[in-house]
């Protein structure tokens, strides 16, 4: 058989797409693909401590986590040194061959910056193209998050692919409601529904974008190859009132009442917590659980396969937008989540999904 080859202009692709909207579990199948789990990926989120590269449940060395700061932002010099040291490293053997670069994005980035970041570098240039933009829509809380936020707009409009997510979670009247405004901020780019049997993960990356730019600009003239005009300031600020923290619990969480607890956070403040993500210690749970929720939206929780490293304590990371943090702190330690002790865990209760199905 052939030996693999390294092609000669690596693809940079872009997964990009709203808090919570879908990315890392796109990725998470890309990568489950044999035909394109040949990439090297870098992650980067919003927060002060990094979870989607546990999430992925991928660990060797083309999965790179970027520091935490925003990639349109704060880490853009990072993003293009970690590419050159994955390029390096191919070049001497260091680590698996990979064909193609899969970026992905905080969700509050705004992808002109990052395409400008690899587009200019020399070094990048030479050895690198950009591939495709893949941007994820939530289809519960995709409208109002492309009504409110700016960086969901340009995230949408820059896409050279976009991927409707939750399609089985919506009315079908609101995933019509969410197409159409989607057409008119990008009326050409391929849309895919995630949850569709017939989506293609294969068609999702690599593209040439040379030729599809060549092509928009003759015909729309947005594509945009001076992007710095567009981008948010250096000093890493999106919304003003947006902002992220995390809560680590030192011992098992009781799993009942962190669900009373999530749930009621979001039943009355969803419109303002626009992300909470975790991976939860769980008395009486061996596996650590993730958890996520989206605005009014809880998914359900996951159990992994194994704790990604040594450290058992649960973390789970919050990004509002306008809610006092520390009162969302304060209610969480009123309701006691972190009193069991994590040699509880020894102790044999109710499975998680017994719980959750009473
Ligand atoms: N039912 C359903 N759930 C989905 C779909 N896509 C993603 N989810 C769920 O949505 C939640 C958030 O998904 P993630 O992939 O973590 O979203 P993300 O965009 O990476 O999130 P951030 O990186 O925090 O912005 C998880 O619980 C997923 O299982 C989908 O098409 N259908």
């Amino acid at each position: 058989m052939a030996e693999p080859q390294i092609p000669l202009l690596t693809p940079i692709n872009l997964l990009t797409g709203f808090l919570g909207s879908g990315k890392t579990t796109l990725l998470a199948r890309l990568l489950a693909d044999p035909a394109l789990s040949d990439a090297a990926v870098l992650i980067n989120e919003f927060g002060e401590v990094g979870l989607d590269h546990h999430l992925v449940e991928r660990i060797d060395d083309t999965m790179v986590l970027l520091q935490s700061g925003c990639l349109c932002c704060t880490v853009r010099g990072e993003l293009a040194d970690a590419i050159k040291d994955l390029h390096s490293k191919r070049e001497r053997g260091l680590v698996p061959l990979f064909r193609r670069i899969v970026v992905e994005s905080t969700g509050l980035a705004d992808p002109f910056p990052v395409l400008s970041t690899i587009k200019s570098d020399p070094v990048l240039r030479h050895h690198f193209r950009p591939g495709n933009v893949i941007t994820t829509i939530d289809a519960v809380n995709g409208l109002r998050q492309l009504g409110t936020y700016v960086e969901s707009n340009r995230q949408a409009a820059v896409a050279d692919r976009l991927v409707v997510t939750k399609a089985d979670l919506a009315l079908a009247v609101d995933v019509s409601g969410l197409v159409e405004k989607l057409r008119s901020i990008n009326p050409d780019a391929p849309l895919l529904t995630a949850t569709d049997p017939s989506f293609d993960l294969a068609d999702l990356v690599d593209e040439d974008l040379s030729l599809r730019a060549a092509a928009l600009q003759s015909t729309s003239g947005f594509y945009c190859e001076a992007p710095v005009q567009l981008a948010t300031a250096d000093g890493g600020v999106h919304q003003s009132a947006v902002t992220s923290f995390v809560m680590t619990v030192e011992h098992a969480v009781d799993w009942t009442a962190f669900g009373i607890w999530l749930t009621m956070l979001l039943n009355r403040h969803g419109d303002r917590v626009l992300r909470v993500k975790g991976i939860l210690n769980i008395a009486g749970e061996e596996r650590p659980v993730a958890i996520h929720g989206v605005q009014h939206l809880v998914h359900t929780p996951v159990h992994m396969e194994r704790w990604p490293d040594g450290d058992r304590r649960s973390r789970i990371v919050f990004i509002v937008d306008g809610l006092d943090v520390e009162l969302l702190k304060r209610s969480f330690t009123a309701f006691a989540l972190d009193r069991s002790p994590v040699e509880d865990a020894a102790v044999p209760q109710r499975s998680l999904q017994e719980r959750q199905s009473s």
